[in-house]
């Protein structure tokens, strides 16, 4: 995997194989950088990118979400809910039911008020209490059918993004902070999920009650009416104008809380690099400073509010104030009975209610929509192909070489990283690619298990042109030991059955033993389920290293790829690998990557690799002889 500003142009002169020169500071920092994130730095200052091995980058802080869905969104949501339609009609009539029964309550209450002031006989209490009833249970069903329909859709959602998120081209993982891709499968289907659990319906539902309570309102009294009309009018003028300020003002809260968490993750994620940077307080700092924005948004958000409730409050009760007063007079001169002048005072309510409950499901409408159009903006990137050829190493000639690399060329950005790089690696042999850092030699094997593909020149492996290959098919075969040996959060066990699932306990057993890690099973009381932590944290670099190898044991691949296998070992665990390697990469195909010239002066052959380019091909000694670059990687390691 890179290191940092290695790929700088014109670092070496060109041509033959040279002694390899100092690392240039001005090198370019470009944003991909294989299975890491890198990101721009800010304007005017240097971004840092470091290897997997040592600290990660802390990368710069996503953008705040926006919160205004894009023309189209809700058309794109509705097709994607149209499976669901209908548990979503039966919720719509569920729903309409229990607002018809709702708004009959008034008239109800009306007609048994006025019955109880004529005596006899009062049916209209137990109609009352019927509609109530079935209200609530109407009410009940609506909302489980709602919640059902909403985990099943939202459900949906997430099953498709994992699948997805887990198959994007490796590039795609470079470009993007990893957070960002979580957020989609958390927050964003959180909040598409309250658009069927409560936006749609509490709009629709409020809608409905709306215009019910108005037209039963007009057509108890008119006057009264119209003098409701007047206060709601003016409540609601005001709390448009503060709606609209609490809208932003949120927006800046979500934003500011957004930039916190984001900060965060970073200084947590990269805790090591802070701590050893002596840099605690300064981070605490920097996400304090996004807590400290964010409780003053939510303090002005709180003013805002302050302003709201005496408004609503006011008119409310002023409206109420009215009608109570003009409704009295009314119903002295025997213009209305009690009895309408109580329905009159309860539609008054229902009127209200729905305006508040209206304006905040359209603010989670409209969340919930941009929520979805960012989860449908990654549902739509290509994801890495799948299928092609499987073509079976059985097809090949027999004597065909492993891996054929011909005249590739790629690059991440500028400058390109190979240029014209061709070798071939025979079947069964080992071969080892050497070379300063930067010089391309990870992205080599990135191309051999066909992570990126080459801008141009072929690359076939076991036969099988890989731009063309059945890649999940294609790295059944391919064991590929990553720098650094990232370990799986989890137990030992679930990280060695990652590339053997059927794998027995024996079976572990017998890797872990071949690979001198049979202590760290017997010491633990926990045996194959010790956990090991986040990456692996639990474990020591050469720990790691060693359990990537039983991995390897265990997967019985045909050709094998090691980046920097012993870069975290010591002596005397380099040699038990390198035992532990001659037997394992016995009648397979073995390409290491390496700095350490110790493990691969036996290798059948060498590709010394400079600046993108192969400068020679030979064995160890032969390169001693004739290859400067080579000769000075020996001399400083002590091989000559
Ligand atoms: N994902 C990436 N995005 C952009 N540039 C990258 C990326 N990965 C590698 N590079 C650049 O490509 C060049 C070759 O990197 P590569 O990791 O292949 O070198 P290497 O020879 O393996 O180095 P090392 O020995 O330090 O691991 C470097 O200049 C590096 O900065």
């Amino acid at each position: 995997m890179a290191r940092p500003g290695t790929n700088c142009p014109g670092r070496h002169p060109p041509g033959p194989c040279v002694a390899p020169t100092p690392i240039s500071p001005a090198c370019a920092r470009l944003p991909f950088r294989g299975g890491e994130l890198t990101t721009p730095a800010p304007d005017g200052e240097d971004s840092t990118t470091v290897d997997d091995h040592g600290a990660p980058p802390l990368g710069a802080l996503p953008q705040h979400p926006r919160t205004i869905p894009p023309k189209g969104a809700f058309r794109d949501f509705l097709a994607a809910v149209a499976p669901h339609r209908l548990a979503l009609v039966i919720v719509a009539v569920l729903s309409l039911t229990a607002t018809v029964f709702g708004v009959a309550q008034p008239l109800m209450m009306q007609h048994m008020i006025d019955a109880t002031g004529r005596g006899g006989d009062n049916p209209w209490l137990w109609w009352l209490v019927g509609v109530t009833l079935g209200e609530a249970l109407l009410r009940g069903a609506q909302s489980y059918m709602l919640q059902r329909t909403g985990e099943g859709f939202v459900g949906g959602l997430r099953r498709s993004l994992i699948g997805h998120l887990l198959r994007l081209p490796m590039r795609d993982y470079a470009e993007t902070p990893k957070g960002e891709w979580i957020s989609r499968l958390g927050s964003d289907t959180g909040q598409v999920r309250t658009i069927v659990t409560s936006g749609l319906f509490e709009l629709v539902s409020a809608v409905l009650m709306f215009g019910a309570a108005v037209v039963l309102m007009l057509s108890l009294d008119p006057l009264l009416f119209l003098l409701t009309l007047a206060g709601v009018i003016i409540g609601g003028a005001g709390v448009t104008v503060m709606g609209a300020r609490m809208r932003r003002t949120s927006e800046v809260t979500q934003a500011e809380i957004a930039r916190m968490t984001a900060a965060a993750d970073r200084a947590l994620s990269s805790i090591v690099l802070v701590r050893s940077s002596a840099a605690t307080q300064d981070q605490a700092e920097h996400v304090a400073s996004f807590a400290r924005r964010a409780e003053a948004s939510g303090i002005e958000m709180a003013r805002i509010q302050a302003w709201v409730q005496p408004i609503m409050t006011l008119s409310i009760q002023g409206a109420f104030l009215v009608v109570l007063a003009v409704g009295g007079l009314r119903v002295a001169h025997g213009a209305m009975t009690v009895g309408e002048l109580m329905a009159f005072i309860m539609y008054l309510f229902l009127l209200v209610m729905p305006i508040t409950q209206a304006m905040g499901a359209y603010t989670q409408i409209q969340l919930g929509l941009a929520s979805y159009d960012r989860i449908r903006r990654v549902l739509d990137r290509p994801v890495e192909r799948s299928g092609g050829s499987s073509e079976a190493a059985g097809r090949r000639q027999s004597g065909a070489p492993a891996v054929v690399v011909e005249d590739v060329h790629f690059r991440y950005g500028e400058p390109p990283v190979l240029r014209g790089v061709s070798f071939t690696v025979p079947t069964g042999s080992r071969t080892a690619i050497v070379g300063p850092s930067g010089a391309g030699k990870s992205t080599i094997l990135s191309l051999l298990e066909g992570f990126v593909d080459p801008d141009e020149g072929t690359v076939r492996c076991l036969g099988q042109d890989l731009k063309h290959a059945d890649l999940e098919a294609y790295r059944r075969q391919v064991a590929y030991v990553e720098q650094g040996a990232p370990a799986l959060g989890g137990s030992l066990a679930e990280n060695l059955r990652i590339a053997a699932p059927d794998a027995t306990d024996e079976d572990l057993h017998r890797v872990l033993s071949a690979v001198g890690l049979e202590g760290l099973v017997a010491r633990q009381a926990a045996g194959l389920q010790l956990e090991l932590g986040d990456n692996g944290a639990a474990l020591s670099g050469g720990e790691r290293q060693r359990l990537a190898w039983a991995r390897v044991l265990l997967q019985d691949p045909r050709l094998l790829l090691f980046d920097e296998p012993t870069a975290s070992v010591d002596a005397t665990t380099e040699t038990m690998l390198s035992e532990a390697l001659d037997k394992m990469s016995r009648g397979r195909t073995t390409l290491i990557v390496a700095h350490r010239l110790s493990t691969v002066v036996t290798a059948d052959q060498i590709i010394v690799l400079d600046a993108g380019q192969v400068q020679d091909v030979g064995t160890h000694d032969e390169l001693v002889d004739r290859c400067t670059l080579y000769r000075d990687f020996a001399t400083h390691q002590m091989l000559v």
